[in-house]
């Protein structure tokens, strides 16, 4: 199987990498200068799970090459419209696209975009970033892809990305239920991201602080209560049973969007908080989605000003 991996950074570059070092034949979309750091050092993964330093093939948009089978997503939701352009000579009648970018409203942009047949459901779990060499770390021992059907078939397709990540050093599964499951990462993020950021801590001492397990619930029951508005089969009971997940986890763990702000990366709040608080029913009052999109808001238009 083709595949074509649409960003070469933490996530892409990571389950890319592993497929390559599995033997498939992966290509990976990038912007000129990762090529260039590409082709001088090499895909380098420094992981919990094992280093590599890897020789992949790379394209830049715009140069030729046939539709590939499976398009694989991994860039932020901000650069995802810009992106969609440099796909479309890559897409074919035959080629099936698997988003893992976190958040939800993607979904409707591709189906909108590619028509809705080509595009699958998927999310992954993995804490990893790329350092100011262009080196992905990964700090947890997690890396798990989740993929499906959006209307839970299991078809043929999803047979084949199967025995495609079977071997790869990660885990992977497909699932019936892809859409709840996005739902629930969605949920989840949202919830850890606004915490960590906000608080500008990893989850340890913000589950630990006066009133911070308060308001990670509080936080939480917000997002399910919008999630559940959008989505009946998710119970309103699930913010309870995540948190009592989150008090498992390391207390060192921070989200993507807090390492990005630590490097003074923008962020994608818009696709997580913004899209909740547009998704709300009208009388919702949300005031912790409505701190954390603020604190996220006045971070953007600082960025934004510091460019300029
Ligand atoms: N990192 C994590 O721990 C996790 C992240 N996620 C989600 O996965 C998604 C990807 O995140 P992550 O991998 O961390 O992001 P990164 O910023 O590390 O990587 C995204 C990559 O996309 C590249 N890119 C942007 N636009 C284009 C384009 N037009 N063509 C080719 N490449 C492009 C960027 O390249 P360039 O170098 O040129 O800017 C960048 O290297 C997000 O939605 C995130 O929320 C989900 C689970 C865990
Ligand atoms: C919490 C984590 C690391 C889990 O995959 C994540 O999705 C993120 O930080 O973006």
């Amino acid at each position: 199987m083709r595949v074509l991996m649409v960003g070469a950074g933490a996530v892409g570059g990571y389950f890319g990498g592993r497929l390559v070092e599995k033997g498939e034949d992966v290509t990976f979309l990038v912007r000129k200068k990762r090529q260039e750091q590409l082709e001088q050092n090499g895909l380098v993964i420094k992981s919990v799970n094992g280093n590599a330093e890897l020789k992949v093939k790379t394209l830049t948009a715009g140069q030729p090459a046939p539709a590939f089978d499976l398009i694989i997503l991994s860039v932020k939701a901000y650069h995802l419209t810009k992106t969609l352009n440099d796909l479309k000579p890559y897409v074919g009648e035959n080629t099936t696209i698997l988003p893992l970018l976190n958040g939800i409203i993607h979904i409707q942009q591709l189906q909108n975009e590619f028509g809705a047949e080509k595009i699958l459901g998927g999310l992954c779990f993995i804490e990893s970033t790329l350092n100011d060499k262009g080196e992905i770390e990964q700090y947890s021992p997690q890396h798990e892809i989740v993929y499906g059907e959006l209307n839970g078939d299991v078809t043929k397709r999803i047979l084949d990305i199967q025995a495609l990540f079977d071997g790869a050093g990660f885990d992977a599964r497909y699932s019936q239920k892809i859409r709840i499951e996005m739902w629930q990462k969605y949920i989840f993020i949202s919830a850890m991201s606004g915490m960590t950021c906000l608080m500008n801590s990893s989850i340890g001492p913000i589950l630990s602080a006066p009133y911070g397990k308060e308001m990670y619930q509080q936080l939480l029951e917000e997002i399910v209560s919008v999630a559940h508005h959008q989505e009946p089969e998710i119970p309103t009971t699930l913010a309870g049973k995540i948190l009592h997940n989150m008090e498992s986890l390391s207390p060192s763990m921070k989200s993507s969007m807090l390492r990005d702000m630590e490097k003074g990366k923008p962020v994608e709040s818009d696709h997580f908080h913004g899209a909740l608080l547009k998704m709300a029913p009208g009388d919702a009052r949300l005031p912790l989605i409505k701190a954390v999109y603020s604190r996220l808001s006045i971070y953007q238009q600082e960025l934004e000003k510091s460019s300029q």
